[in-house]
């Protein structure tokens, strides 16, 4: 059987050419294993030379056609989101694993003690993201405003027809923005919204008066005043259980009708049914949605059918700069737990 698989060249194998699965046991570098690139899925295969300068990488793909010969080699997982399900059964099949190193900051994907518990660290990219993302957030906020993605359909379509009355947007210079959670990705949404003018108000855990300070924020410690006032609500709010629908048919009612609600932090904060009926009885303008659940969403899900939404496939950090960057950072991490050390971006529980 072996020597059958191993006359199969690995499928969708992007990096450094198609190995067999001999070549790949005999690999001297140490293997890591990872999933290939969909919109948020794995590395992509202009980053794999930084993979490969240290390690083998062996796609998940490859790794099921003979999990029984290529688990030994494992010491790193490189994890994008829940592409490769990072669950007890994957530990267990992995008896040299020193560390799983997620690519991007949100690790709500990940049982952080269940990994810990086979001795394995968990790592993940923190700072690198905050721009891209906070650019992304800026960018749905501009394009559902301004009505940009249906300017582009009118431009391709139009067939001399007047711009139909539904392409009118609204400003934002001018608007009031109300960012969810003021971590290192809100707080940059905030310096970015001030050039434009926004009045700017903010609801987080803890009140941060040093950058509420540097960008003129108003804090709301009752997120209901920040619903009530914004014309721009942006969710930055990490996943957790006490975020989890936090946004949800109240909360969505207390938004003004005019109001776009605006998510890049995780699909499960923002309650999608409800979302469909506030956007389907127009009990708010629209939504632009960088996360949903699942991901992608599947095609013909009534969030797609709705002309006052804006989908895209968790697309925050999806640059080459900052993917670059990223994937360094996860090569810096594995490197780190390899030689023993400890590594700079460790998550703790
Ligand atoms: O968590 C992050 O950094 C981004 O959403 C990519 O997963």
């Amino acid at each position: 059987m072996l020597h059958l698989i191993n006359r199969l060249k690995t499928p969708l194998l992007s990096f450094g050419g198609t190995r067999t699965i001999s070549q790949l046991i005999n690999m001297e570098k140490p293997c890591i294993l990872a999933t290939t690139f969909g919109a948020h899925g794995g590395i992509n295969k202009c980053f794999a030379p930084v993979v490969e300068k240290h390690f083998t990488i062996i796609p998940y793909e490859t790794f099921l056609l003979d999990q029984k010969n290529l688990s030994e080699q494992v010491k790193a997982v490189f994890v994008w989101g829940s592409a490769l399900k990072v669950d007890r059964d994957l530990m267990q099949s992995l008896p040299n694993l020193k560390v799983v190193v997620n690519g991007g900051v949100g690790v709500d994907h990940l049982d952080i003690p269940m990994i810990n518990s086979f001795g394995v660290k968990v790592c993940n990219t923190p700072h690198v993201v905050d721009n891209a993302t906070a650019d992304l957030g800026m960018g749905l906020m501009l394009a559902s405003a301004r009505k940009i993605v249906e300017g582009h359909h009118y431009s391709l379509t139009h067939n001399n027809e007047d711009l139909p009355e539904s392409s009118m947007g609204v400003d934002v210079c001018g608007a009031t923005l109300g960012i969810i959670g003021m971590g290192r990705i809100g707080y940059k949404v905030a310096r970015r919204a001030q050039p434009f003018d926004m009045k700017i108000f903010y609801h987080n855990r803890n009140r941060r008066k040093e950058e509420e300070r540097a960008v003129g924020a108003m804090y709301c410690a009752n997120m209901e005043d920040l619903l009530q006032q914004s014309d721009f609500v942006m969710v930055v709010v990490n996943l957790s259980p006490a975020t989890q629908k936090l946004i949800g048919a109240k909360e969505l009612a207390m938004m003004k009708p005019t109001s776009t609600l605006i998510n890049i932090s995780r699909g499960l904060v923002v309650d999608q049914d409800a979302l469909v009926e506030a956007l389907q009885k127009k009990v708010i303008r629209a939504a632009a949605l960088d996360v949903t659940y699942p991901e992608p969403l599947p095609i013909g899900h009534p969030l797609a059918a709705l002309p006052n939404v804006i989908i895209l496939p968790h697309m925050g950090t999806h640059s080459v700069e900052t993917m670059q960057i990223m994937v360094e950072k996860m090569v810096t991490n594995a490197l780190a737990v390899l030689g023993g050390n400890q590594p700079p971006d460790e998550v703790k529980v």
